[in-house]
C-alpha cells in the first residue's frame, strides 16, 4: 500500500500561537479525505504544509514518499494539484484560460517555460474533459466564480497529480455551479490514474461518497480521523461541534448537517 502522506507528531507555532498541536495522520493510496473544522481550526495551515508552503515547527512530515528536510519542494509541487481561492488571487487574470490551464503542467503562475503545441492541446482537452469547452479562448478575468474553479481544477489536473488538494472549492458558487463542480470531482475520483483527493469544506453535503475518510480538526487538534461512516454521524458531529445538530441524508448519499 503506497502512502500519500504522513504527519508524525507535527506541530506548528507562529510567535506565541500554537496553530497545530501534535498532529498524527496518515493518508494511503485509495483513500480520499475530507477535513472539517470551524474557522481558525488550522485546516489551511495543514494544506499549506502538505503543499510545501510552510514547514512544521516540530515533528516529521512525509508527502508522496519524501520527508520534509530531504525533499526538493519545487519538484514536490509539480506532483500536487492545488485548487484554492488563494491561488485565484495570484493568477494573472488577463491571461487566456488555455494558458492558465497549461501553467499547471509547470506548477507556475504564468508560463516561463517552453511548451509545445501538444502541451497546449493537452491543456485544452483537459479543460474540455472538465466540462469547460465554452471557456476556451476566454480571458480568465471575465469568468464567473464557478467557471474559474473549473479552470483551476483543469489546471491542477495538467500535472497528472498524485494528490489533488481542494481548499473550499465551492466557496462563492451558486447551487448549480456547486453541483457542476462536485460532478467534476466525482469524475476525477473515478479516473483510472486518479489522484488521492483532499478536500477542505465547511459543509458536509459537499462530501461526496468518494470521500471515504474524514478528519475533524478543532483548535489545531485532530478530534477524530477515520472512515466516513464512523465520523459523519450525529453522535460524532454533535460531540465535535459541542452543539446539538441534526443530520439529513440528501440525494447522492450525502449528509447535510443543521444546528438543532
Ligand atoms: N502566520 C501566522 N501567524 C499567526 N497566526 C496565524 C498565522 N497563520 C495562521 N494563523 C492563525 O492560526 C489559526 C488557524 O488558521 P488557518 O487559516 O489554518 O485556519 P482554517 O481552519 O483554515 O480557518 P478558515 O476556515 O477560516 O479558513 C487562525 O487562528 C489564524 O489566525
Amino acid at each position: 500500500m503506497e502512502r500519500i502522506l504522513r504527519f508524525d507528531d507535527v506541530s506548528v507555532t507562529r510567535g506565541k500561537k500554537k496553530i497545530l498541536h501534535h498532529i498524527n495522520w496518515q493518508v494511503n493510496q485509495g483513500e480520499n479525505w475530507a477535513i472539517l473544522g470551524l474557522n481558525g481550526a488550522g485546516k489551511t495551515t495543514m494544506l499549506k504544509m502538505i503543499h510545501g508552503d510552510l514547514w512544521p515547527t516540530s515533528g516529521n512530515l512525509e508527502v508522496l514518499g519524501g520527508v520534509f528536510g530531504h525533499i526538493n519542494i519545487p519538484e514536490l509541487k509539480t506532483k500536487i494539484g492545488w485548487v484554492s481561492n488563494a491561488l485565484q488571487d495570484q493568477l494573472h487574470t488577463g491571461d487566456l484560460v488555455d494558458f492558465i490551464v497549461l501553467s499547471g503542467k509547470f506548477a507556475s503562475i504564468g508560463i516561463y517555460q517552453e511548451f509545445s503545441q501538444a502541451d497546449l492541446d493537452e491543456a485544452r482537452q483537459t479543460l474540455i474533459d472538465m466540462g469547460g469547452q465554452k471557456l476556451l479562448g476566454k480571458q480568465y478575468a471575465v469568468l464567473s466564480q464557478g467557471e474559474r474553479q473549473l479552470v483551476l481544477i483543469a489546471r491542477a489536473m495538467m500535472a497528472h497529480p498524485k494528490l489533488l488538494i481542494l481548499d473550499e472549492p465551492c466557496n462563492g458558487l451558486d447551487l448549480f455551479a456547486r453541483e457542476e463542480l462536485l460532478k467534476r470531482v466525482a469524475q476525477i475520483s473515478r479516473m483510472p490514474n486518479r489522484p488521492a483527493l483532499l478536500l477542505v469544506s465547511h459543509y458536509t453535503e459537499e462530501l461526496l461518497p468518494c470521500f471515504n475518510n474524514v478528519l475533524l480538526l478543532r483548535q489545531g487538534q485532530v478530534i477524530q480521523a477515520g472512515k466516513r461512516e464512523d465520523v459523519l454521524n450525529e453522535t460524532s458531529l454533535s460531540a465535535f461541534y459541542s452543539k446539538p445538530i441534526q443530520t439529513v441524508t440528501i440525494s447522492g448519499n450525502r449528509l447535510a448537517v443543521y444546528p438543532k
